[in-house]
């Protein structure tokens, strides 16, 4: 297991059973052209701009989750929780995105006329259809991939690189998802889940286990329809 699966998921608990069951997938997505590609320096710019724009579009329907997630919910604390991780979004997309548009020039016509991918379009339709039918449990475990697929990733890529993270044409993408600032920001996610959790059954538990590798494995999609430049649906 990676530095931050270890660091996270104390032996037998949920997040543990999330991690085993998730690890192959979450190996397979590290190892893709993609992630590999952006280490090394050498992903092109167009295939990034490509990423970029999908990922705008995503993080419309992912704050969109979280404030559906926001309306069905109960508990006060995990509502305020939920109202926080907005800022966080919001963060993210001043940090990364703004760089990235910026420097790669990508227009906001760009991104206004951009479809969503098929491969992005299926990630997205299945966390909102969790967030419109499911449960708040539910819901969160189907924002977890997101938050620690991400983390992951950027600790192993800025620990592998060391020193050569500075100066690299990806910098700010891997120093943004590599801190610890990032990491804690989905402290609170690990935290409900694990508290929600206690009072499921573990039939009910084996199914979210099933959600979560099917998360890992769309972020995984995610990235490989981007190194594809795959298109939308009205092309
Ligand atoms: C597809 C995807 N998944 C996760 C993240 C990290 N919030 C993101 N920006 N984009």
């Amino acid at each position: 297991m990676t530095y931050q699966l270890i660091r996270s998921a104390q032996p037998g608990s949920i997040l543990e059973r999330f991690a085993c069951a998730a690890s192959h997938v979450w190996q397979a997505g590290y190892e893709q052209p993609f992630i590999q590609e952006l280490r090394q320096g050498i992903l092109s710019q167009e295939r990034f701009t490509w990423y970029m724009i999908q990922d705008r579009l995503y993080l419309d329907d992912y704050a969109n989750v979280h404030a559906l997630a926001f309306a069905s919910c109960t508990h006060s604390t995990i509502q305020q929780d939920l109202a926080h991780a907005l800022g966080d979004i919001a963060h993210e997309l001043a940090t990364v995105h703004d760089t990235y548009t910026q420097v790669f020039g990508i227009s906001e016509q760009r991104i206004t006329h951009a479809v969503q991918s098929a491969a992005a379009r299926a990630y997205t339709t299945s966390m909102l259809e969790t967030a419109y039918r499911g449960n708040t449990l539910e819901i969160l475990v189907a924002l977890l991939p997101c938050a620690w697929v991400y983390a992951d990733y950027g600790a192993r890529l800025a620990q592998e690189l060391g020193d050569a993270v500075h100066g690299h044409p990806y910098e700010q993408w891997i120093s943004t998802y590599a801190a610890d600032d990032f990491w804690d920001a989905s402290q609170w996610l690990r935290d409900d889940i694990t508290l929600l959790a206690q009072q499921a059954t573990e039939v009910e538990i084996q199914r979210l286990e099933q959600m979560f590798v099917q998360g890992v494995d769309l972020e995984r999609v995610f990235w490989a329809s981007a190194y594809e430049m795959q298109a939308g649906w009205n092309f």
